[in-house]
């Protein structure tokens, strides 16, 4: 299996490439034992798509790397924790663990429109089997912010 740390650190690289074109502080990795099946960024901006979150489009990514919608004994390593959209897709997904660094409560800080509730704990009570896991890599995941806000026409949703 990949270590965390070193999906998280290929998440962190590909939201810096976001970065640099201009999308949203957000990258996420997905692998299934040694193999990484997929790893992007935010492309909100980029494709006036408001549902094109990094871990909604490494989800799709996946999808078509294993030609299977189910993507059971994936890891995943998000730069933020899934918003209730993205953590519900991975839900779907039938995503086992998933690994997180900056918060939500980061993500609002920085300037997002963030639905702060406990969606976590709703999605466990709903019988979701998902693993969350916070705090890999948080200040090298919450710079990312930072260095996006440098952007003067970084754009906030
Ligand atoms: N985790 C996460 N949170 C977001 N909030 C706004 N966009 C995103 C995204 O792509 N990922």
């Amino acid at each position: 299996m990949i270590p965390p740390e070193d999906l998280m650190r290929l998440a962190i690289e590909r939201c810096r490439e976001g970065l640099a074109r201009g999308q949203s502080p957000f990258g996420c990795a997905i692998a299934v034992g040694d193999r990484v099946i997929a790893n992007e960024h935010n492309t909100v901006v980029l494709t006036t798509d408001i549902t094109a979150h990094a871990e909604v489009n490494a989800i799709r990514a996946a999808n078509r790397a294993i030609q299977n919608i189910f993507l059971e004994g994936a890891v995943v390593a998000t730069t933020c924790e899934p918003c209730p959209m993205c953590m519900a897709a991975l839900h779907w997904a039938r995503v086992d663990t998933v690994y997180y660094g900056a918060t939500i409560a980061d993500a609002a800080l920085g300037g997002f429109n963030e639905l702060q509730f406990p969606a976590a704990e709703l999605l466990r009570q709903g019988g979701s089997k998902l693993k969350l896991i916070p705090g890999l890599l948080p200040e090298e995941c919450k710079k990312l912010f930072l260095e996006w806000q440098s952007n003067p026409n970084h754009r906030v949703y």
